[in-house]
């Protein structure tokens, strides 16, 4: 499980879904394994960055994590469903009035960035940032940056513009390869499990929709 913001709805689909969770995933914990012994299921609580690496190891079976970092990390794991919670996108952003000064990228996604500047032909040079990414541009580390966006309320408020959508982002339910083949009855009730609550969710919102 990602711990930050995809936590909650991640929580809630497995939940809605029937997926035994324990009631201490639910509160606020500092323990980072939890576990719903009846299901025999153990819950581990990791940074969203890392879900998938803990999954290419084996360690964990399955993993929630977000396009983003499926394509930034590229992990040797199975991507088995788009759980469609926590959309955002990829994008590139920058000042208005956007001149090249320096030529440079800055970024949390130095992969992403890198394959599409090549995919494009511009030659750039990627500068990697942990967070605040938005302060680049502003104060001249960088031209542009390549960062999630979702309401568009920090590029705003940072007089930043969107100037490219790279690629939109959902949470993904993700399986280790060897697990998948070895506990593949188990994994594949879960993925059915959640497959069927999303498509139910779906045509429900389908049907709002339409009244
Ligand atoms: N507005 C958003 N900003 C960042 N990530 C978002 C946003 N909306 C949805 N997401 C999803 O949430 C994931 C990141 O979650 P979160 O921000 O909690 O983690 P983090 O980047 O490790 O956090 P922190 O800022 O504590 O380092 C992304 O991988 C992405 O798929
Ligand atoms: O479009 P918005 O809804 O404003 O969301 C986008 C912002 O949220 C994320 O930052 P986060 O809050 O994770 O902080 P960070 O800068 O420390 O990574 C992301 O890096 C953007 O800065």
């Amino acid at each position: 499980m990602p711990k930050g913001r995809i936590y909650e709805e991640a929580l809630e689909i497995l939940a809605d879904a029937g997926v035994p969770v324990p009631d201490d995933l639910t509160k606020e914990t500092r323990k980072l394994i939890l576990t719903a012994p009846e299901a025999q299921l153990a819950f581990f609580l990791a940074k969203p960055m890392d879900v998938a690496t803990y999954v290419e190891y084996g360690v964990a079976d399955l993993g929630i994590v977000g396009k983003d970092v499926l394509l930034e990390e590229s992990r040797n794991v199975y991507e088995l469903l788009d759980l469609q919670i926590s959309p955002c996108r990829v994008s590139v952003a920058g000042l208005p009035d956007k001149k090249t000064v320096n030529g440079r990228i800055a970024t949390k996604y130095p992969s992403i960035a890198e394959k599409y500047f090549r995919s494009i032909g511009e030659q750039v040079e990627v500068v990697k940032l942990n967070g605040s990414i938005e302060l680049a541009p502003l104060i001249g580390l960088a031209d542009r940056i390549v960062d999630i966006v979702s309401t568009g309320q920090t590029l705003r408020e940072n007089g930043l513009i969107e100037l490219e959508t790279i690629t939109t982002v959902t949470s993904r339910l993700i399986a280790n390869r060897a697990s998948y083949q070895l506990k593949y009855k188990r994994i594949n009730q879960f993925y059915d499990q959640l497959k069927q609550h999303i498509e139910r969710r779906g045509s429900r919102d389908e049907d709002r929709q339409s009244e």
